[in-house]
């Protein structure tokens, strides 16, 4: 039993145990009869995993889940052994995150603005994650879309130390064993891409590993899922982006994408040896990848592991919940409208096919409620008589009608109620596309959802003037206040950022181990009954980003009911509150004390001392 004990505890009158099952242990030696046995052991340290016996002086300052900078108190500085380590001052983390806004904005380019935050995750966990969940609408755009499209595009240039995992198609064969080099035991959800389709920015191969990054701070900020739970993952494949091939910057593999068996078997051994490693629960997200993978990949494991497609299903729910807060502006139900599609890519299918479901909700067959959704994609309308026919994996929405190329003549014959732009062609929807819309309807929904920013099909302005200030926008990326008739109008930000943070918290905390489709239609409905008043009188279809922390913790506790209601859940016995069970999950971004909890033990008086 006590082999494990060092033997410099073992022949000392006063001992110092890392944890209380070793106190209560020595406590029964009559070796320590006399002794006082001391127990360092620490209340749920950040992370609630690090092992306090091995982290010793300087280390709480260098482990950026430890690091409280100036926060450490006198106490904590002379316990730890980092007294004079530090400047003579104390700060709050409150007078911490107050430099930390300073600092940011004295940047004047996004991107300097992001490699700050970047260096503050590295430095100081808590602080970091405060100052993104405390002011989600100035720093979302910098840790997340459009900016981190931008350091994306810059990788190769702003990369410093790792976060997250490479796993190349040099390592099949020995992903489990990769894996294993990941240092946190407990990882809940893994964020992955392979960096085919980053943002609507196209293949950066290994340099999308920003996106599973992004999504994941996300996570924490916004669901409170807790950092050491997440894994950011790039799988690199290759590159057939010919410029990065190039590129003496480039840090992934410098060849071309392989595919096909070869890639099929690699993805394959990924998902099982994620679970292998972290369990059957393990939420698995796909990010960014193109088109013909994303769809295949979801129908292949969907039904295997616990896994969805963000850019699919997370973007159809947030788009869905927009219409779904649309419909009390335009007063014509979901199955009123008519749908034209730009773009007949994942985003798009996803939408439509979960606007489809939402429509059958409403009383319309399947057959009826198709017939509404109309695409177009980069060879014209999805008509059956055009010339190369539909593409299969939009096969659901080709119509029997003519063949249309001309996008402006297909708005005019079409008469669309609702413009979806999921093309990633910035500025296709003209002045011409909007008027036409104006015409179509007395308030027209237009959704230009591409991202980042440069491949939004119009601004939120150009929509509001060229439809006389009567459409209904919402954009994948922020956009400033629009002006119009003398007043300004806030619109919202369609980015699934509104959904997946929220399933996620929810999967996790019930150990849920499938994700059905009506999940995404639970999170949609939840996310749209949100919407106030007060939001669709701004102008607005989404709540502001203020409030979506609030909207994640809605989301996860309707998803959580979810599970247990459809047997997807693992977790027994089902929490009597669930509510209250998901907030208990939730990172705590306060300091916590990182001072011993000491202990004395008098043996004799508390433990019946057994001889050996
Ligand atoms: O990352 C975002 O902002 C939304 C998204 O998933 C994408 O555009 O691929
Ligand atoms: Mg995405």
């Amino acid at each position: 039993m006590f082999a494990s004990i060092p033997r410099s505890l073992l022949c000392c009158t006063n001992a110092i145990v890392p944890n209380r099952a070793v106190a209560l242990a020595l406590a029964k030696c009559p070796m320590f009869e006399s002794s006082s046995i001391f127990c360092r052991e620490y209340h749920e340290v950040t992370g609630s995993i690090i092992c306090p016996n091995v982290v010793r002086g300087i280390d709480h300052m260098r482990d950026p889940r430890l690091n409280k900078g100036l926060a450490f108190t006198l106490e904590e500085r002379q316990a730890l052994g980092i007294h004079g380590l530090l400047a003579a001052t104390f700060k709050t983390q409150e007078e911490q995150l107050y430099i930390c806004r300073i600092s940011v904005d004295r940047y004047e380019e996004n991107l300097n603005k992001y490699l700050y935050l970047v260096e503050l995750q590295d430095r100081n966990e808590k602080l970091f994650f405060r100052l993104l969940a405390e002011n989600v609408e100035k720093y979302l755009p910098i840790v997340y879309t459009p900016t981190v499209g931008l350091a994306c595009q810059r990788f190769g240039l702003i990369y410093r130390r790792p976060r997250g995992l490479f796993i190349t198609i040099n390592d099949k064969g020995h992903i489990f064993e990769i894996l294993k080099n990941w240092p946190e035991p407990d990882v809940r959800a893994i964020v992955f891409t392979d960096g085919e389709r980053i943002l609507g920015l196209g293949d950066l191969g290994a340099y999308g590993m920003g996106i599973p990054v992004g999504k994941l701070s996300l996570y924490t900020a916004l669901a409170g899922i807790k950092p050491h739970q997440c894994l950011p993952i790039t799988l690199d494949v290759g590159t057939d982006n010919q410029s990065l091939l190039e590129d003496p910057l480039y840090i992934g593999l410098r060849q071309k994408r392989t595919r096909g068996k070869e890639y099929d078997e690699f993805m394959d051994e990924f998902m099982e040896a994620c679970v292998m490693r972290y369990g059957q629960n393990t939420l698995l997200q796909f990010e960014d990848f193109a088109l013909p993978n994303a769809g295949r990949l979801l129908s292949k494991y969907r039904n295997k592991y616990c896994t969805f497609n963000d850019d699919i299903q997370g973007t159809a729910s947030v788009a869905v919940a927009g219409l779904m807060a649309a419909v009390r502006v335009t007063k014509r139900k979901l199955s009123e409208n008519i749908y034209l599609f730009l773009g007949a890519g994942s985003a798009a299918g996803g939408i439509a096919e979960l606007t489809v479901s939402a429509m059958i909700h409403e009383g319309l067959s399947e057959r009826q409620a198709r017939d509404r959704v109309f695409m177009f994609d980069i060879n014209g309308l999805l008509s059956t008589r055009r010339e190369g026919g539909v593409p299969e994996h939009a096969k659901a929405f080709g119509k029997d009608v003519e063949p249309e190329k001309d996008f402006e003549q297909c708005i005019a014959k079409i008469k669309p109620s609702c413009l979806i732009g999921c093309s990633t062609v910035g500025g296709a929807f003209t002045p011409k596309v909007l008027q036409q819309m104006a015409k179509n309807t007395e308030r027209p929904i237009i959704f230009a959802l591409s991202n980042p920013t440069s491949k939004a099909e119009c601004t939120a302005q150009a929509a509001y003037d060229n439809t006389e200030g009567r459409c209904v926008f919402a954009s994948g990326s922020p956009f400033p206040p629009v002006k119009f008739n003398g007043k300004e109008f806030l619109t919202g930000q369609g980015n699934n950022a509104y959904i997946f943070p929220g399933i996620a918290l929810g999967v996790i905390a019930t150990a849920t181990h499938h994700i059905p489709e009506t999940m995404f239609l639970t999170a949609a409905k939840t996310l749209a009954d949100y919407v106030s008043e007060e939001d669709l009188a701004l102008g607005r279809i989404y709540p502001s980003l203020a409030e979506v922390r609030d909207v994640s913790l809605a989301i996860a506790v309707n998803v959580a009911k979810m599970a247990y209601d459809e047997g997807l859940a693992s977790l027994y016995p089902e929490p009597k509150d669930l509510a209250q069970h998901v907030k208990n999950q939730m990172y705590n971004f306060h300091y916590e004390s990182a001072m011993p909890v000491v202990w004395d033990w008098k043996p004799a008086e508390k433990v019946n001392v057994r001889p050996l």
